[in-house]
């Protein structure tokens, strides 16, 4: 599991050892002069003689970044510094000084100032960490975009290897915002522990690869505020049946998914929830998308009429195939919908039943919009507060908050990186899609999947001293595995999905795959759970 906390919680943690003395700053900046110096000799061969540019701002974060360029400055690199604030930190600046680095005038034009800096081997973005105040201002922005500029002009192979000091600065260090002017980095070597916006869209794509350098803060106090599952989690969460077990003790799903104009939905959803293992899928649906169920899955069981007559369900997903036009069919979701409420049985709500949702939901209700559903369900509510997709995908886990406060049920927003939370608990923020997962259906494999979860999982969903926030993170085991089996159906390997879509090629050894289908997401379930629960699966 990798976890990011919030800067309050990392200050408190941090003052206790400041006032006892522990050399904090030392301790960060020498790891980050490690970093930066492993990194170059990987890719340059030596440290010695390499051109290093540090861009330093008037706090802390600069103070880190100056003392680094000490050390680096001392193992024989040429270091160029830059402030950028309107002070420096006087001790990091005197020992860069004595250790024989370069001060640049600050005050040159910004132009001149980025080419020569777009030119050296490497680059410490040390200009705000935790203790920024909102993106980049000043000269510091002015600076960076210039920079920015100068870097994109050149070939890719002869930028400059960027490493952030603690957090890419300028970007919403606790919300994940990617203001304009922030210098994307290829490593952020953050301290204490991961701060949330390198786990979070839209930020985390500018962090890079995220090194942690071990402070020996105190959190356990703190709950996290971000959490991201790895394989060891999912597996821990996966129902796996006993001897005792049978259909119905695994877990029975009743799927209500698809219609006469996207029946393709019905199948879809039943595919990804038989292939993950369901004791029972009961499909109610119209009759033309249960024949092509039952065609490709005869073991699904139709239930006809309302939710009392389709059979004992231990979880329900609604909604996935139901257009908005499907009057009839969303007044039967509705029913369904208040009927499972009040029973307490789990729910995935999902495309056609987002627009059906009662007034408050409890947290057993996972609701599963994508930007644009999620944008609608926002301004639907929160009508003043001008919410569209735009402004979804550039503040998501506002977003997402925001809407498990209206609702009181536990959101999935789906994206490159799937974000979920409950009313209580932290942002589950999980990365391991490929981009050729967004392709149409995708969405209702994943809605099939995270309803046969909770129905495997209903017992400890909804029975006495249930934990409020487990949906989440079943949820959040269900993207995983989503993003998983995409990866393996579209043959990704080595690289994230977010970098092969970044660089558009692998990395060494890599490869980016090829196109899917969502039904091959579906049919790839059976092999990745089957790994996950050998313990075969990384990352
Ligand atoms: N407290 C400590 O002793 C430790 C702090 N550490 C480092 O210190 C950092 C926090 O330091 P600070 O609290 O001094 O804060 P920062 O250095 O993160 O930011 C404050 C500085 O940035 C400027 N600034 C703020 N908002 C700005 C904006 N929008 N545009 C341009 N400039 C802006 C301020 O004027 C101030 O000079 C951490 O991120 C980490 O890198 C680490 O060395 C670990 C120990
Ligand atoms: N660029 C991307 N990278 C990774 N995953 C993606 C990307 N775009 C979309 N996805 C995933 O694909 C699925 C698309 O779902 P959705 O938008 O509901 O499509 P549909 O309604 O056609 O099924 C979601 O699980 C989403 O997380
Ligand atoms: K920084």
């Amino acid at each position: 599991m990798r976890t990011a906390h919030r800067v309050t919680d990392v200050v408190d943690a941090e003052t206790p050892l400041l006032a006892a003395g522990v050399p904090l700053m030392e301790r960060a900046s020498f790891a980050l002069a490690l970093a930066v110096a492993s990194d170059l000799r990987a890719r340059r061969g030596r440290v010695v003689g390499a051109r290093i540019g540090v861009l330093v701002g008037g706090g802390n974060n600069g103070g880190d970044a100056l003392i680094a360029a000490a050390h680096l400055a001392r193992r024989g690199a040429a270091v160029e510094i830059v402030g950028v604030g309107r002070a420096m930190h006087e001790a990091g600046a005197a020992r860069a000084r004595a250790a024989g680095a370069r001060f640049l005038d600050a005050d040159q034009d910004a132009g001149e100032l980025a080419g020569r800096l777009a030119g050296c081997a490497a680059l410490l973005d040390g200009i705000t960490g935790i203790g920024a105040s909102s993106g980049l201002r000043g000269r510091a922005l002015e600076v960076v975009t210039a920079l920015r500029g100068a870097m994109a002009s050149r070939p890719r192979g002869e930028r400059p290897w960027v490493v952030a000091v603690d957090v890419p600065s300028g970007v919403g260090v606790d919300d994940g915002a990617l203001p304009e002017g922030v210098l994307p980095a290829d490593r952020t070597v953050t301290m204490g522990t991961a701060k949330p916006a390198l786990l979070l869209p839209p930020a985390e794509v500018a962090a890079g690869e995220v090194t942690t350098v071990a402070l020996g803060l105190d959190l356990t106090g703190a709950s996290h505020a971000v959490v991201r599952l790895e394989a060891g989690d999912l597996a821990e969460e996966w129902a796996v049946p006993g001897p005792a077990d049978h259909k119905y003790t695994r877990g029975v799903l009743g799927i209500a998914a698809g219609s006469d104009t996207y029946p393709g939905a019905a199948v879809l959803a039943t595919s990804a929830a038989v292939r993950a293992g369901a004791g029972m899928v009961r499909y109610a649906g119209p009759d033309a998308a249960a024949a092509q169920v039952l065609t490709r899955h005869p073991e699904v069981v139709r239930g006809l009429g309302e939710a009392d007559q389709v059979g004992r369900v231990q979880a329900w997903l609604l909604g996935s195939g139901v257009g908005a036009g499907d009057t009839e069919r969303l007044a039967w979701l509705e029913r369904t919908l208040t009927h499972a409420v009040e029973r307490g049985i789990p729910v995935v709500a999902d495309a056609g039943a987002l627009a059906v949702l009662p007034e408050r939901l409890p947290a057993t209700v996972l609701l599963t919009p994508h930007a644009g559903e999620l944008a609608g369900l926002l301004a639907a509510r929160d009508p003043r507060a001008g919410w569209d997709r735009a402004r979804v995908e550039a503040l998501p886990v506002r977003a997402l908050r925001r809407a498990v406060d209206l609702t009181g049920a536990t959101v999935l927003l789906k994206g490159a990186t799937t974000l979920v939370a409950g009313p209580s608990g932290p942002v589950h923020s999980q990365a391991e899609a490929t981009p050729w997962l967004g392709t149409a259906g995708a969405g209702d494999v994943l809605a099939g999947l995270a309803g046969m979860v909770l129905a495997s999982r209903a017992g400890d969903l909804t029975g006495a001293g249930a934990d409020p926030e487990l949906t989440a993170r079943l949820g959040a085991v269900a993207a995983s595995v989503h993003g998983r089996a995409a990866r393996r159906a579209a043959g990704v390997e080595g690289a994230a999905g977010v970098e092969a879509s970044r660089t558009r090629r692998a990395p060494a050894g890599g490869s980016v795959g090829g196109p899917i289908t969502a039904l091959d997401v579906a049919e790839a379930l059976p092999s990745v759970i089957r790994d996950l629960l050998d313990g075969t699966l990384g990352g």
